[in-house]
C-alpha cells in the first residue's frame, strides 16, 4: 500500500532568512495518529502549513495521494484544501456568524464560488453538518453565534467543520495549547475517536509530551527543523524527549 502522504528533503527558509525546516522526511500511512512534538520555533507549524500549501516549501516534495503538491496546479491545490481539513490553535472560525454556517463553510472547497459566497448550502450538507455536529455534542450550539461558545465549544466547532470537508487528512496545529486541562483532554478524546472510527489520517502539533504518548500511534520529534526522533510513543525515552527539547 502507497503511503498517503509523504515528505521528501522538505527545507523552507522564509524571506527574511529564517530557515525553520532543514530537510525533513517521513511517510504517513491511512490511519496513522501522528503526533509531532518539539520546542518552541522548532519548525513544527511551517511543516502542517507546506503540506497543505499554506506555506511554499523552499526545496523538497510533499506527495499528498500521489500527487506532488509543490508542482501541483491551482485547481490540484484546490483539491488538495478539500481533502486536508485544518484545525488551528485559536480557532479560526468566523465569529458573528452561527456556529452552523461554521461549520458548513468547510463544504465550500466543493461548490462554486458564486453559490458558496451566497451561502446556498444544499439540505443534504446542512443535514450532513448538523449531524456532525450531534455528533461532537453541539446540538443546543448550532443556532448560537461562534463567539458565544467557550474555548472547548469552538474548538469542537473547528473539528466539526474539518470534518464537514470529508476529509482524508486532518492537520492540527496545537489545537489544546489554548484550553485548560479538562477541555484538553476532551477535544484530543473527540478528535481521536471521531479519526479512528471514520479512518481519517491524522497529524497534530502539540506541546505536552504525555498528551503525545496518550493518543499517538506514532511521535515525530522536531529539533531546530529535521527528524530527531520518529517511533512509537514506547520508544520515547527521557534522553530523546531531552534531545528533542534541547535549545
Ligand atoms: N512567516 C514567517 N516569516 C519568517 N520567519 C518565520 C515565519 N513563520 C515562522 N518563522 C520562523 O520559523 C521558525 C519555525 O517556526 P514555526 O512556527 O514553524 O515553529 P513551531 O515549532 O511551530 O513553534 P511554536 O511551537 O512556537 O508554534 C521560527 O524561527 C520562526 O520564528
Amino acid at each position: 500500500m502507497s503511503a498517503l502522504l509523504e515528505i521528501r528533503n522538505l527545507k523552507k527558509t522564509y524571506t527574511d532568512g529564517t530557515t525553520a525546516l532543514q530537510g525533513v522526511d517521513f511517510k504517513v500511512n491511512r490511519g496513522e495518529f501522528v503526533v509531532i512534538i518539539g520546542s518552541s520555533g522548532a519548525g513544527k507549524s511551517t511543516l502542517l502549513r507546506c503540506i497543505n500549501q499554506l506555506v511554499q516549501p523552499s526545496e523538497g516534495a510533499v506527495l499528498f495521494n500521489n500527487v506532488d503538491t509543490t508542482k501541483a496546479s491551482s485547481s490540484q491545490v484546490r483539491k488538495l484544501r478539500r481533502e486536508v481539513g485544518m484545525i488551528f490553535q485559536s480557532f479560526n472560525l468566523i465569529e458573528r456568524v452561527s456556529v452552523l454556517r461554521n461549520v458548513l463553510n468547510g463544504r465550500l472547497g466543493y461548490m462554486n464560488p458564486i453559490t458558496g459566497t451566497l451561502g446556498l448550502f444544499s439540505k443534504r450538507d446542512v443535514a450532513e453538518a448538523k449531524k456532525i455536529l450531534l455528533r461532537l455534542g453541539l446540538n443546543q450550539q448550532i443556532y448560537k453565534r461562534a463567539d458565544e461558545l467557550s474555548g472547548g465549544q469552538q474548538q469542537r466547532v473547528g473539528i466539526a467543520r474539518a470534518l464537514s470537508q470529508q476529509p482524508m487528512l486532518i492537520l492540527a496545529d496545537e489545537p489544546i495549547a489554548s484550553l485548560d486541562p479538562l477541555t484538553s483532554e476532551s477535544i484530543m478524546n473527540h478528535l481521536h475517536s471521531i479519526c479512528r472510527e471514520d479512518g481519517i489520517t491524522c497529524i497534530v502539533n502539540l506541546h505536552q509530551v504525555d498528551v503525545a504518548k496518550k493518543y499517538a500511534t506514532r511521535i515525530i520529534g522536531i529539533h531546530k527543523g529535521t527528524v530527531a526522533f520518529d517511533g512509537r510513543p514506547d520508544e520515547l525515552s527521557e534522553e530523546i524527549i531531552q534531545h528533542i527539547y534541547q535549545k
